[in-house]
């Protein structure tokens, strides 16, 4: 039987029953598994070194950066904290700090989500905005109130950039190459990171996807989330064919 290629899912530091725990929501392993891949979560760590975590992700056919309620420290990209900042997780900061360069000279597969797409940019230099709902100009994009599926509904345009990873996985041949994406995030792009493609924006000009094309390996990061039942969704199932084609034995 064909082995799985294992794809290491980056986990955040709660606290369960009274205990720090590693945790990854369901639905982004769920999604993996869906797709032919098996995932395996990374527990997550400030102490841990370059060498490794060389060795672990030397041992995976992909990587996937998930979104989170926490967000990465602002000194990380040399900003003061905004008011609205308020969770962090420094655990999940330095592993996601650490695993993007090495990841990306493995040529591992990277698939960023939401928190994951914010620390690709910062780690690769770029900043964020701390609460887009502030800017000018820029939409509120925090979800809904309401039940999960209807925060998780898609809720806002992107338009796709013609020439890049997502339009060749979404298909240039569709027309205006826009499609409709849930939105659960109050940070976002601000300064892009030097080499990053822009893959979609929102109709206010966000930043909502990205990708490395100088990078060797597949590159992706979404701002929304692709995970919630991709198999009803052209653009999400798009996404996660085109990251399960990545992390088979090339
Ligand atoms: N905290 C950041 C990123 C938002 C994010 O990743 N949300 C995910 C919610 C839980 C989940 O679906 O995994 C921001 O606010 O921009």
């Amino acid at each position: 039987m064909q082995k799985r290629p294992l794809v290491g899912v980056i986990a955040c530091r709660r606290e369960v029953e009274g205990h720090p725990a590693h945790m990854v929501t369901d639905k982004y392993l769920s999604a993996l598994r869906a797709y032919g891949l098996e995932p395996v979560i990374l527990p997550v760590w400030r102490d841990s070194d370059a060498d490794v975590a060389s060795a672990l992700l030397d041992r995976l056919d992909g990587l996937m950066l998930t979104g989170s309620y926490t967000n990465v420290l602002p000194s990380r990209y040399h900003a003061a904290r905004a008011p609205e900042n308020t969770r962090d997780d420094l655990d999940r900061d330095h592993a996601a700090m650490l695993w993007v360069p090495l990841a990306l000279e493995r040529r591992l597969p990277l698939l960023g989500i939401c928190r994951g797409f914010q620390e690709f940019n910062v780690a690769l230099g770029g900043t964020l905005h701390q609460a887009v709902q502030r800017v000018p100009g820029l939409m509120d994009h925090r979800e809904p109130e309401g039940s999960k599926a209807q925060q998780y509904a898609p809720s806002h345009e992107v338009e796709i950039r013609s020439g890049g990873r997502l339009a060749s996985l979404y298909g240039e041949c569709r027309k205006g190459l826009k499609a409709r994406v849930n939105s659960l995030h109050q940070q976002g792009i601000d300064r892009l990171a030097e080499g990053l493609f822009v893959e979609a924006v929102a109709p206010d000009g966000l930043v909502e996807a990205v990708s490395l094309p100088e990078a060797p390996g597949f590159t992706l990061a979404v701002q929304w989330h692709p995970e919630w039942e991709p198999g009803n969704n052209a653009l999400y199932d798009a996404i996660f064919r085109g990251f399960a084609r990545a992390c088979q034995p090339q």
